[in-house]
């Protein structure tokens, strides 16, 4: 979901791998010439800016020993899947509150779904936001082949809620939820399904 921190921990995952990293978002703005993704969604529609978020995907699928972040919303497109599943994906499972906390830190300046239109409460827009695209569209995000939870992590860790999770506490879980993909699927395989 957007603000759960894909850009931020893909970062880190690509550095510890050696991989290179590519931002879906930032792709995308240099094939609109440089065009922010608020000024895309503005001037041509959210359907163009699924369209370029598509062929951003279907390049990158093409591509080895790399890290991406997607944007939230590239769960909702069944032909994503098919270029998502040329490699792993996780799913980066964070509470609604946490996300709403984070938007409403940094603005929906760049997050034209999420942008505020009320004068009201940055945190309870946020929320709601949220939580309509969470009806919307939470089931997709099942189809990862990883899932890193917040909230799995904080119990784990003893901490008391989830926002004082770091970037990097939260990349090594990934890894964690990577390897236990691998092996599952290797298990598989050695049992022949
Ligand atoms: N573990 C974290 N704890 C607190 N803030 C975070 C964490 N991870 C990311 N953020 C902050 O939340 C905001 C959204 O993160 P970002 O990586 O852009 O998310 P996404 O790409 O999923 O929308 C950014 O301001 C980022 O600095
Ligand atoms: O969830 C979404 O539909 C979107 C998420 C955004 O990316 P982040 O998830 O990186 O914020 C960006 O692609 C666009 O604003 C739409
Ligand atoms: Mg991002």
């Amino acid at each position: 979901m957007m603000g759960s921190g894909k850009t931020t921990v893909g970062k880190i995952l690509s550095g510890v791998l050696g991989y290179s990293f590519f931002d879906c978002d930032t792709l995308i703005e240099q094939s609109v010439d440089g065009t922010s993704v608020a000024e895309i969604f503005k001037l041509y529609g959210e359907g163009f800016f699924r369209e370029k978020e598509t062929e951003v995907l279907q390049k990158l699928s093409l591509m080895r020993q790399l890290v991406v972040s997607t944007g939230g919303g590239a769960v909702t497109r069944p032909i994503n899947w098919r270029y998502m599943q040329k490699g792993i994906s996780v799913w980066l499972d964070v509470p609604l509150e946490a996300l709403a906390q984070r938007i409403a830190a940094v603005g929906t300046d760049s997050r034209p779904l999420l942008h505020q239109c009320e004068s009201g409460d940055a945190y309870t827009e946020a929320l709601n936001r949220l939580s309509t695209l969470w009806e919307e569209r939470g089931e997709a995000y099942a189809n990862a082949n990883a899932r890193v939870s917040l909230e799995n992590i904080a119990v784990k860790l003893g901490h008391k809620d989830v926002s004082s999770l770091t970037p990097v506490t939260i990349a090594i879980e990934a890894l964690e939820q990577i390897e236990g993909f691998l092996k599952e699927e290797d298990d598989m395989a050695i049992a022949g399904y």
